[in-house]
Parts: C-alpha cells; sequence; structure tokens
C-alpha cells in the first residue's frame, strides 16, 4: 500500500508543520568525514573526540556511538554506512516490502529493461554484496547466506528510496539521512506545497518552542515520533496555504529543470513517472514551455510536424550537452574565462551547426529561450566565473590600473547575471509560487553583488566625481514598507499570506520603475550578451524568441552606453557621452542591492523559518553599518 501524509488543520504559508525530527539512520559523505561530526554532522570544533574512523563534536554525539558498527566493506558509501546502521535497528522481514515503515522500492529499483538500468542495478547488487560481507563479519558468521543478502537488499533499497541530502548552511551536501515515516511517508509533486530544513547541532532534547505534529498519514494515525536521539535534525515547512485534508508534498528533484529532466531524473533515483498536476496538464505549464523553450530559425516544418520535433528535440540535446561541457570544463579546470566567452557565444548565437541523423538540414539556427534552464544554469554560472575573474586579477596585478579597471569590470557584469538570474526566476515564480526557495537564493545572491560592487573602493579611480556618491545612503526605502516588513517578521516570526502578497508587490514597484533601469546601463556596459537586454524587469524580453535581439551586432554596435568613464580609449570598455551618464551610479546600486538581499531574507524567512541561516545571514549585512555606507 503506497503511503501519503496530509494535513491536519488548515494552514498558512511559512508554518512549521513538525517538530524537529531526528533521522533513523545517516552517515556523512566520505570526503567530510574528517570536518564534521560523524554524529550531528555539524563543523567540527578544534579539539574533536576521535572514535576511530569517526570524529565527533562533543560527548553527548560522541557518546551516541552509531559508528562503532563500522566496517571496511562500507567505508566508501555514504549510503552502505547508513544501511548498515539502520539493520542495527531493524532486521527487515523477507515477506513485507518495508522496512521500519519505509518503502524499500527494492523490485523497481532491481529491476532493469535498458543499460542506464543495468548499471543502476549493477551498482545496487555490489554494494549488496558488500553490505552483506559486512553484516556477517559483524555478526560473526562465516560466509553471507541468501537470508543476509535479502535483508542487505531491503536496507539498502529502503535508503535510497528515503534518504536525503543533508546540506550545510551553504548548500554544500554533507551526507545523507533517512527519517521515519512522519517525513518518509511525504510524496514528491513538482509544484510541492512544503520544504524542509536542517538543524546541525549537538542538542537532541525538544524544545517549548517547537511546533507541534501537523501532518498525519490519510490511512492511520501514527504515534507522535519522539524526537530524542542523533543526528542531524528535520523540520517540514509550509511554502503555500494548505487546507486540512491536502496531502502534503515536496520536490525530490530541482523544479527549475524542465519536465523531461526532471521526469528522467525521477525515474533514474526512484523509478516513478510524476503524474502531478504540473506534470499532467495539457498544453505545458506556461513556466514548463518556457524552460525548454527553443527558438529555430531556417527551418520550413511547421512545430506540430514530426520532423520538427526531431530536430527540435537532437538541438536540445547537443545544446544540453554543449552547455553541460562548459560548465564541467570550467569545475575542473577552473580558468573562468573560456567559460565566460563559450556561456555567452551559445546565449548570444545558439547552435548553428548541421545536426546529426537529420537529413538536408543545411543552416539551422536554434536558440535558447531566455528562460530556458540551460540559459538559467548559464546565469548562474556566469555570476560566479566573473565573481572569479574579478579576484584572479586583483589577487596576481593589483595595483596596476588596467586590471584594476578590468576587475572592476568584471565584478559589475557578475553582478548584472545575478540580477538577471533573480528576475527571470522571479518572472517564473509568478506562475510557479514553489519556486521560492531557489528565489530567496536568487535575490539574496544579486543583493549581495550589488552591495559588493557598490562598496568597492575604485569608484573615485575611474569615474568622474559626479559618479561617485558621496552620501551616506540609507537602508530604509522612502517609498516601500519591504524593510519593515522584514524586520518585523525577523523580530517576532509571523507573517500573513497579505503581508507577504504587499511587501512583494511593493519590492517590485520599487524595483522595477526605479532603480533597475537607472543601473542596468552601466552594469551591462561590459557585456555584449548583456547590453542586449533593454531591462530586466521588463517581462517583454522574455516573451519574445530571443533570435533578433541577440543575433544583431548592427543594433547593438549603434546602441549609446550610457556610461562614462575618466579614461577615453585603449581599453575594452567603450566610453560615453557625458550627457547621457547616470550621475549617480553607485547610489542607485547600492539601493537596488538593500531591497534584493531585503526581499532574499524575507522569502529565506518564509521557506526555512525567520531565525534560519540565510535570513540571519541576510539581517547580519543589513544591521552592520560597515556593510552598507558608501
Ligand atoms: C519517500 S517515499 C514516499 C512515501 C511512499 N509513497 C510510501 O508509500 O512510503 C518515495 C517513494 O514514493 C513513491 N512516490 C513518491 N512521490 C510519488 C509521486 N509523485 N508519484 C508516484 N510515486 C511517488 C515512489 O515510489 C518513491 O520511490
Amino acid at each position: 500500500m503506497e503511503m501519503e501524509m496530509r494535513s491536519m488543520e488548515d494552514t498558512e504559508i511559512a508554518t512549521d508543520m513538525t517538530p524537529s525530527l531526528v533521522p533513523l539512520t545517516f552517515s556523512l559523505h566520505h570526503s567530510n568525514l574528517h570536518t564534521h561530526c560523524s554524529s550531528c554532522f555539524s563543523l567540527l570544533p578544534l579539539s574533536p573526540i576521535p572514535i576511530t574512523p569517526f570524529l565527533y563534536c562533543s560527548p553527548p554525539c560522541s557518546a551516541a556511538h552509531p559508528f562503532l558498527l563500522h566496517h571496511p566493506a562500507v567505508s566508501h558509501s555514504s549510503d552502505l554506512r547508513a544501511a548498515l546502521l539502520l539493520l542495527s535497528h531493524h532486521r527487515p522481514s523477507v515477506t513485507s516490502s518495508r522496512v521500519a515503515g519505509l518503502l524499500s522500492n527494492r523490485h523497481k529499483l532491481t529491476c532493469h529493461n535498458n543499460s542506464d538500468e543495468d548499471e543502476v542495478s549493477e551498482r545496487i547488487s555490489s554494494g549488496v554484496r558488500a553490505l552483506a560481507t559486512a553484516i556477517t563479519e559483524l555478526r560473526g558468521e562465516l560466509e553471507p547466506d541468501d537470508a543476509v543478502l535479502e535483508e542487505a537488499e531491503c536496507a539498502l533499497c529502503a535508503v535510497l528510496t528515503n534518504a536525503v541530502e543533508v546540506q550545510d548552511k551553504e548548500g554544500r551536501a554533507l551526507g545523507i539521512a533517512v527519517y521515519g515515516p512522519a517525513f518518509s511517508w511525504i510524496n514528491h509533486s513538482c509544484s510541492p506545497n512544503a520544504c524542509y530544513r536542517f538543524i546541525l547541532s549537538p542538542s537532541s532534547s525538544s524544545s517549548s518552542q517547537e511546533s507541534k505534529l501537523r501532518i498525519a498519514p490519510s490511512s492511520f494515525r501514527e504515534e507522535e515520533e519522539q524526537n530524542q536521539g542523533y543526528g542531524p535534525r528535520l523540520i517540514v515547512r509550509s511554502i503555500k496555504r494548505i487546507k486540512k485534508g491536502q496531502e502534503i508534498t515536496i520536490a525530490y528533484t530541482d523544479l527549475l529543470q524542465s519536465k523531461a529532466m526532471r521526469q528522467l531524473d525521477l525515474w533514474s533515483k526512484y523509478r516513478f513517472i510524476c503524474c502531478c498536476m504540473r506534470c499532467s496538464v495539457v498544453p505545458f505549464t506556461y513556466v514548463d514551455h518556457a524552460l525548454q523553450e527553443i527558438s529555430v530559425s531556417g527551418c520550413d516544418f511547421t512545430s506540430s510536424s514530426s520532423s520538427y520535433n526531431l530536430v527540435r528535440d537532437t538541438a536540445e540535446r547537443r545544446l544540453n550537452d554543449s552547455v553541460d561541457d562548459i560548465i564541467s570544463e570550467y569545475l575542473m579546470a577552473g580558468d573562468p574565462e573560456p567559460c565566460c566567452e563559450k556561456l555567452e557565444k551559445i546565449l548570444m548565437q545558439g547552435l548553428c551547426d548541421e545536426l546529426d541523423n537529420v537529413e538536408e538540414t543545411p543552416h539551422y539556427k536554434f536558440m535558447l529561450h531566455p528562460l530556458h534552464y540551460l540559459s538559467l544554469n548559464a546565469y548562474t554560472t556566469l555570476a560566479s566565473a566573473y565573481k572569479v575573474r574579478a579576484s584572479d586579477i586583483l589577487s596576481t596585478t593589483s595595483t596596476i590600473y588596467q586590471n584594476q579597471l578590468e576587475a572592476f569590470d568584471m565584478s559589475r557584469t557578475s553582478a548584472a547575471y545575478s540580477l538577471l538570474l533573480a528576475t527571470t526566476a522571479h518572472h517564473l515564480f509568478n506562475s510557479e509560487s514553489s519556486l521560492i526557495a531557489s528565489l530567496a537564493n536568487f535575490w539574496t545572491g544579486a543583493g549581495e553583488s550589488l552591495l559588493y560592487l557598490a562598496r568597492s573602493s575604485e569608484w573615485s579611480k575611474f569615474f568622474k566625481s559626479s559618479l561617485v556618491a558621496s552620501s551616506v545612503s540609507k537602508v530604509k526605502c522612502s517609498k516601500c514598507s519591504l524593510m519593515d516588513t522584514f524586520r518585523a517578521y525577523i523580530c517576532n516570526g509571523k507573517i500573513r499570506n497579505d503581508d507577504f502578497e504587499n511587501a512583494s508587490n511593493e519590492f517590485l514597484d520599487c524595483i522595477s520603475h526605479d532603480s533597475t533601469q537607472k543601473v542596468w546601463s552601466f552594469l551591462v556596459n561590459g557585456c555584449r550578451f548583456l547590453r542586449s537586454i533593454k531591462d530586466p524587469m521588463d517581462s517583454g524580453w522574455l516573451v519574445s524568441t530571443s533570435n533578433s535581439r541577440a543575433t544583431d551586432p548592427g543594433a547593438l554596435a549603434k546602441k549609446k552606453s550610457e556610461v562614462c568613464y575618466l579614461h577615453e580609449s585603449g581599453n575594452s570598455i567603450q566610453t560615453c557621452e557625458e550627457q547621457t551618464c547616470n550621475e549617480n551610479a553607485r547610489v542607485h546600486i547600492f539601493e537596488l542591492g538593500v531591497h534584493c538581499l531585503a526581499y532574499g531574507g524575507l522569502l529565506a524567512a518564509i521557506c526555512y523559518g525567520h531565525h534560519s541561516h540565510l535570513a540571519s545571514y541576510v539581517e547580519q549585512i543589513l544591521d552592520d553599518k560597515n556593510n552598507l555606507i558608501l
């Protein structure tokens, strides 16, 4: 019987729906064994408590000793270590499809029909053999028999079906954890109404501030889970209004992928085909249409013909491979410059090559829509790559004027890409509110990059004095109440749906009509692709196809830059006419940055709680005068 969880009461957005839950089993990834506590996953203190081969942050964590059960046969894999620990408390019955109440899905996971599935089931069988060896030796027996092999398979498949990746405050993967039914019976949806967060600290006692359990299985009422024990704890939280009796759902995969990518990911990890509302609706939702839209030029087929679909699918695969290759090469070689060049070339010119397997296709051109998931990946990578380029230049040649100027240019291009990522994702969020968690990160990232740029000490070197604000800018905006809403929420932990909607509308009004337009032409001056976007807050450019916009260099060359540099020639940045200069670029960048940060902090508090790392981090930046005074 398939299990699911339902809300026991009408629930507002931003409500904790469970107390903190402790895991049934958990394990750090191998690479974190020397840096994090093997029990609660917190960062290790200077003198951790060693219990071979693991390290613990405190006596309570070391006393838990879950890993005394360790065996070298399972040392290379967090899944196997977690399965071994699960078996120490729960011996699965071979006649049941569940272990400790959790679905094992072993028949689906070990069945295979094609070579990809062969690979997964082969990995499971070698894991099962290693696990069975460990169990047999730890029990003092000689050879694993069939019963032990079955036990091992049930436990490993239960881990693969129910484990979640535990992340630290910065979103880095630390290890995995498997929770009891209160969490593990929650199904996936591509438009979920809940999310979850982790608490990584040694304490295991419940606090009076903890939420009660507001969710229950549909078929019978489980005993409330005890929040005692060890390991990284987890809290489920609503990200939408939820009615009593409505099913609670979370995301098992990245919601900013196309439908095909989500389906592929869910099938390869869990072997199910998602039939949620977002996946079932015909035609595709606006968001799913945009996330996979590719425009084709030079093609006579109608967009519904099978030849067109074949060409389009081939183009999608090639674009996907190209973007993946560029990003992987950057991550491996660490050289951001070719990565920026190649990604911008794809964003501006798309793919022009002839395609495999398609006859008579000499000159097609395929462009990614600006909201295509590959475009969003490209903006994310470009924001980070330009930031790295700026700091690389400054770390090696920081005294040469020309290089400082180039580094400044890289920083503002990085800020422009961060802002573009936030505005494009916001456009999607307007139609798909479950994207709120990604949006919290994107607006916070944009705010940080803009403030970093506004605080740069280089301004007075490169710009005429009229461009360099001398006044101290205020954090509080006279036109909107976003900052008050954010601070009130951080202080009392309460926000109503209406307050959130008001704050969102005010924020968008404020930055649409004012700040963004004032700074955009300044931010994008050094980047040909970004210069082709007039106003990232104006969704008009997102709706039109990108061909004409991005492939008309003549039009770009004619466009006048609005930036005024002190130097005249001999560098990569174009000089412009003084009368078109934006006098207060720096102040506007600062103000836009503060708005983006406060909005990102508000979204983070909604998704992860008002004391969450991201919300507190934003509060800290906004409170720190050193971070804000220009
Ligand atoms: C963590 S469990 C969720 C609870 C599960 N329904 C149960 O009965 O225990 C994950 C498994 O539930 C099933 N599942 C979760 N979400 C689903 C969905 N949207 N559609 C179909 N099956 C789903 C899949 O078998 C998946 O491997």
